[in-house]
């Protein structure tokens, strides 16, 4: 019977949807001005995963976030979001974003308990009268990303790395199960870069799908599952291990890329007959740092740049 084949079938895709968080199907986004910012972007992010979102300056990450939020039209394509459409999974609040420093208007006086109740907006009513689960969701927001003590401070007031967490604690207020970071570490030391990542951790060991831009390029096979290398479209994507290779980088980065080569008595003095390589690869952030066999295949001259 053609009708139950076709249910069978749709209960599949359907069950297949359920286990990908995040899924963008040859998306192309062009602004007004005629820029195509992304052309024919495809990659999948599965449930309880943390997935790097690599590239240069203006390769479109941001265009690629603003996307997922429906902020932007798409050209073509689709993106799917735990199985529903962008629309459907912003009505249900299921996507949080933590947006670049440079997008917020930190002159704009607020508190930062008011920033964390932002996130509670689409679950009040329209007169955004914040019930006693509302403020206990804030308060255990705030209390996650140790920022309790400065809920009455204006959030100008705040370094760089505090302003992140309690974009953070926004998220986590708002219960967003898709969570898009865009480059969460930029501006904040490496003792509030590691809080963040321990964060992370514990929301993907719950479940929760994250994309994070970032150029520290050293940190992502530190806490990444998967990476995707953008330029415009998707260059590569799937386990971290396997797309975040020298070649792939290389890529992704062109010139862009400082990439040195240590071999021989610069690196082993002990070991003059050792030949494994040292391979430093950085867009001047955390580097990625290849060693031994894999560096070799890396390729390129000792001491290149
Ligand atoms: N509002 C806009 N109108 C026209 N073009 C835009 C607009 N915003 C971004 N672009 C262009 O789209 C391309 C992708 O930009 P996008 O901001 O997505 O890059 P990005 O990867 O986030 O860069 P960065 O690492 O610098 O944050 C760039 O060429 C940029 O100049």
């Amino acid at each position: 019977m053609t009708g139950s084949g076709t249910s069978v079938l749709d209960s599949a895709n359907a069950g297949r949807e359920k286990s990908v968080g995040l899924e963008v199907r040859a998306v192309s986004v062009v602004y007004r001005n005629g820029n195509k910012a992304l052309d024919q972007a495809s990659f999948a992010v599965p449930r309880g995963s943390i997935t790097a979102l690599v590239g240069i300056n203006g390769s479109g990450k941001s265009t690629l976030f603003k996307s997922i939020m429906g902020f932007l039209p798409l050209m073509s394509g689709e993106i799917r979001i735990l199985g529903l459409s962008v629309a459907e999974a912003l009505k249900r609040n299921l996507v949080a974003y933590v947006p670049q420093s440079e997008e917020v208007d930190w002159s704009f006086p607020v508190l930062v308990e008011d920033v964390v109740t932002m996130g509670r907006y689409g679950h009040m009513n329209f007169l955004r009268m914040a019930r006693a689960e509302d403020r206990r969701k804030v308060d255990i927001a705030l209390e996650r990303v140790g920022m309790s003590a400065y809920r009455k401070r204006q959030i100008g007031e705040l370094s760089g790395g505090q302003k992140k967490r309690v974009f953070l604690a926004r998220a986590l207020a708002q219960e967003g199960r898709v969570i898009l970071l865009d480059e969460p570490f930029t501006g904040v030391d490496v003792t509030t870069e590691t809080q963040i990542i321990t964060l992370l951790r514990e929301l993907r060991d719950e479940g929760h799908v994250m994309l994070v831009s970032t150029h520290n390029l050293g940190s992502v096979p530190e806490f990444c599952d998967r990476a995707v290398l953008i330029n415009r479209t998707v260059l590569a994507e799937g386990p971290t291990d396997d797309v975040f290779t020298a070649q792939n980088l290389q890529a992704a980065f062109g010139g862009v890329l400082r990439h040195f080569v240590l071999s021989g008595k610069d690196l082993h003095h002990d070991h003059v007959d050792d030949d494994r390589q040292l391979t430093v690869l950085t867009d001047d952030e955390r580097p990625f740092i290849i060693y031994g066999d894999d560096a070799r295949k890396a390729g390129g001259e000792p001491g290149s740049e």
